[in-house]
This record gives structure tokens, C-alpha cells and sequence, in this order.
């Protein structure tokens, strides 16, 4: 009886009633890699993603330094006041190098259970998730691994904000209306969160509408999936395509200075994404 009703939510049409049901999904399923348990050890799932990968692997820890090492943002010498990062989720690895960038990062995301998250990392939480392992291996790339503790405390100090955030409003972050900033970066957060193409593309162009003239937006696609697992429960997301992405970003205004697909597959049990995409977009200067 609970089991079909939870199933009748998974594939409910509603974006908030589906994101609620993967929260819970996350919460209950010990081995998703949102789990402490699974904190210095990404799922052996994985590796078979990695090892097709154009990344290079190196030695140690293996599974999650792999994943630490595909959400390193290598730069491209974007930097500046403020960097929004647009659905962290209950994350923190994506902005391990921006904070090196960035005075100031704010992080957002839908869901509150997220923010809390973030906010018992930050606050150094017992119960916080443990991202030891990856920020020892992101200092790794940057040249000293032994840095690792001075690396977090750095990212505690630049974090400013934990903001609700919602892709969908033409303001993201409504109520509260920020100046435009340096830097948008996003990860897998619009596929996740638009059920068709136009939705995907107006977030586009509302998440574009908090970078500043000559500032920067940058996203982590998957690439061609319908759908990901939670455990043993089905969650949809909005098939992209490299074209479909670049346009949206062209449509919002922005100049492409660089994109790439990184050439992974993905086991099915997983997910059926055949990819992830980087794409690096610049908002014209008022002179232009
Ligand atoms: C796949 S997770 C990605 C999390 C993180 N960026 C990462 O790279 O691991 C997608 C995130 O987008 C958030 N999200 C979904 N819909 C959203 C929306 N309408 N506005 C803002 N965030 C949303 C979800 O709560 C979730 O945390």
C-alpha cells in the first residue's frame, strides 16, 4: 500500500512532489553517495563510468577521488567578487577550487533539507557529511594535498550565504533581489529540474539574468538521460543535448567561450545518460 503509493509519487508530473520523494529515497538508501557511510568511498557503481572517461584517474582512493576530480573547475581564469552556485544540492566539491577564485560564494538550492546540509558542513556539524577525501584530492590537482585543512576553512570562510533558490522564476532567488554577480555556475541542477525544453530554456535565461554584464555562467550537464536511480526508485530528467544546451545559452544572451563533453558512459542501473558536458559562457560588457 505505501510502496504503491510512493511509486505513483516517483513518477508524479509534479517537479516539488517528485524532488520531496528523492529526498526521501536519499535519506533511507545507505548506499547512495549522499550517505555518511559512503563519505571516503564513492559507489563501486561508478567505476565502470570512470574508467571509459577521458579523465585520468590517479592513484589512492579511487572512487571518489575520480568524481572529486571530474567537478574541479579548472579555471579558465574566471574570477572576480561573487560566485552564485545555482542547486548545490547537499554539496560542497564544486566550489573546492572556485573558493580560490571568488572573495565570496553564495550556494542555493530548492530544497531545505539541502541547505540544512550545507549548513551542518559550514557549522562543523558532527553529523555533518564528511568531504575529507575529496578536498584532500582537489588540493591534490592545485599542487599541495597537505593543504587540505587550510582548503576548508577557506571554503567555510567564503561561503556568505545558504539561499533558497528556484530555477523556474524569472528572480531565482525571490524574495530577495541580489546585484548581478561575477560568476552563475551550476551542476546538474536545470535537467533535473525542467520536465520540457522551453522550461529549460526560460531557467536558462533566469539563472543568465544573475550574472553581470562581462560576467561568466557555467554548467555541468548530463547528457541524453531520461532517467537516474535512487535507490530501487526511478527519477525522470529532461533529455539534452549538447545543441540543445549551447543554444539555451546563446538564447539567454551569453557568448560560448568554451564547451566539451567529457566522453563518459554510465551503467544503466544508474542512469541512461550517455554523457556530461561543460560549456563556458560569457554576458557581453555593456560596450560590446
Ligand atoms: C542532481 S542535484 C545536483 C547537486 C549539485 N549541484 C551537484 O553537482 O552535485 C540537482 C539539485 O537541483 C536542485 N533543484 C531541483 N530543482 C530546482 C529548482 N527548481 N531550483 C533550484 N534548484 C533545484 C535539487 O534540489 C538538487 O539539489
Amino acid at each position: 500500500m505505501v510502496s504503491s503509493f510512493l511509486l505513483k509519487l516517483d513518477h508524479s508530473n509534479n517537479y516539488h512532489v517528485r524532488r520531496h520523494r528523492e529526498a526521501i529515497e536519499i535519506h533511507k538508501h545507505v548506499d547512495n553517495f549522499n550517505r555518511k557511510e559512503e563519505t571516503t568511498k564513492m559507489n563501486k557503481i561508478w567505476l565502470s563510468v570512470l574508467k571509459n572517461s577521458k579523465i585520468k584517474i590517479v592513484d589512492g582512493n579511487q572512487h571518489s577521488e575520480g568524481r572529486a576530480q571530474l567537478m574541479t573547475n579548472k579555471g579558465y581564469g574566471i574570477r572576480g567578487d561573487t560566485l552564485i552556485d545555482i542547486g548545490s544540492g547537499p554539496s560542497i566539491y564544486q566550489l573546492l577550487s572556485a573558493c580560490e577564485s571568488f572573495r565570496e560564494i553564495i550556494v542555493t538550492d530548492f530544497l531545505e533539507q539541502n541547505r540544512v546540509e550545507i549548513r551542518k558542513w559550514l557549522e562543523k556539524d558532527p553529523e555533518a557529511f564528511d568531504w575529507t577525501s575529496m578536498v584532500k584530492y582537489t588540493c591534490q590537482m592545485e599542487g599541495d594535498r597537505e593543504k587540505w585543512m587550510e582548503k576548508e576553512e577557506k571554503l567555510r570562510r567564503t561561503i556568505k550565504q545558504v539561499l533558497p533558490c528556484d530555477v523556474t522564476l524569472a528572480n531565482p532567488l525571490d524574495p530577495l533581489v541580489l546585484q548581478p554577480v561575477d560568476c552563475v555556475f551550476s551542476s546538474y541542477c536545470l535537467e533535473s529540474a525542467c520536465n520540457d525544453v522551453p522550461t529549460y530554456r526560460s531557467a536558462v535565461k533566469n539563472v543568465g539574468s544573475l550574472v553581470k554584464p562581462g560576467g561568466h555562467l557555467i554548467f555541468a550537464v548530463i547528457l541524453e538521460e531520461t532517467y537516474y536511480m535512487v535507490g530501487p526508485h526511478k527519477f525522470n530528467c529532461l533529455y539534452l543535448t549538447p545543441e540543445i544546451v549551447t543554444d539555451a545559452v546563446k538564447g539567454a544572451g551569453f557568448e560560448v567561450l568554451w564547451s566539451q563533453a567529457l566522453g563518459f558512459t554510465f551503467p544503466l542501473a544508474i542512469c541512461d545518460a550517455k554523457d556530461t558536458f561543460f560549456i563556458v559562457a560569457k554576458k557581453p560588457s555593456k560596450s560590446q
